[in-house]
């Protein structure tokens, strides 16, 4: 809004100063409809700069299921922006904002943060995005981070699609302690919280968005290849539909990947 009243005073102060050059300057009337349309662009600014709310999937799966693997993939093959909510916060560790300290306790005990504050993180990623695909990669993690995105979000708080990788345990427990990026949850013990966490308040939302029909399984075992193919089905699907515009909202496509897969 303040950059938009700068620019309304620098259109007015253009004016005199045109005046002042003997060029013909902008009269009442065109400032009054040029502060109209800022006002009108600054309350569509509040709207997250979109004329249609973005196009949301959620990203699922425990640690180590190789979200951030398969979301690099789409990114690539699909356009999207991938907006990891552990890199969010990680990133706000490393940049020493006051909430630093917290968050890195919490991450290192494998616990989950407080939403206000991820949901926050993820909102100003969308609104400063010009993109209208993204991946929400690891959110929302429990009922409480659902409920408070819904809360907070007022454009495209309910996801068009949600992805959840199934993996086995062992499996998600050998992919981390292998992972090598010097997290500092990546260790035996973080890992089992993490794991319980997981089973005890992730697996209700998964389960919220199946019974919702906007959830997509795809067994997280074989090759990264292997896994992309599963997942590449999933948005052709959508874009043959054209439903990768954000207007569009399930369960069409998940009636139609049903279909083709069975058929
Ligand atoms: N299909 C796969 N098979 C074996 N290892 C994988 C596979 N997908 C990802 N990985 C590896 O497993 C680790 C965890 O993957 P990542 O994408 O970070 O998972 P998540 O984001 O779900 O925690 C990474 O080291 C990654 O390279
Ligand atoms: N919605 C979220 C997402 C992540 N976190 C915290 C707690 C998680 O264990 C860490 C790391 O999350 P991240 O998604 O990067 O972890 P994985 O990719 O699943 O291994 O961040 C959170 O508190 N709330
Ligand atoms: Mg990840």
């Amino acid at each position: 809004m303040w950059r938009r009243v700068a620019r309304l005073s620098s259109l007015i102060r253009s004016s005199k100063a045109s005046l002042s050059n003997q060029i013909p300057p902008a009269n009442g009337l065109q400032i009054l409809e040029a502060f109209s349309t800022e006002i009108q662009k600054s309350a569509k600014g509040r709207n997250h700069h979109r004329e249609k709310p973005p196009f949301i999937t959620f990203v699922l799966g425990g640690p180590g299921s190789g979200k951030g693997t398969q979301c690099l993939k789409i990114v690539e093959t699909f356009g999207f922006s991938h907006l990891s909510a552990g890199d969010l916060l990680r990133k706000e560790i490393s940049s020493n904002s006051e909430n630093g300290a917290m968050i890195l306790e919490t991450i290192k005990e494998g616990n989950i943060v407080p939403s206000e504050l991820t949901v926050k993180l993820i909102q100003r990623e969308v609104e400063s995005s010009e993109n209208d695909k993204f991946l929400i990669d690891g959110f929302p993690r429990t009922e409480e981070n659902r409920r408070t995105y819904e809360r907070v979000v007022s454009v495209g708080a309910e996801p068009n699609i949600v992805l959840f990788f199934d993996c086995p345990e062992e499996e998600m427990v050998k992919r981390v302690l292998s992972r090598n990026q010097g997290r500092v949850d990546d260790n035996i013990d973080t890992v089992k919280k993490r794991l319980e966490n997981f089973n005890a308040l992730n697996l209700p939302v998964i389960n919220y968005y199946s019974e919702k029909g906007k959830l997509y399984k795809i067994p997280a075992v074989g090759t990264e290849d292997e896994i992309f193919s599963r997942v590449r089905k999933i948005f052709t699907s959508l874009e043959v539909l054209s439903m990768l515009s954000p207007q569009f909202s399930i369960p069409i496509g998940v009636i139609w990947f049903t279909l083709t897969n069975l058929l």
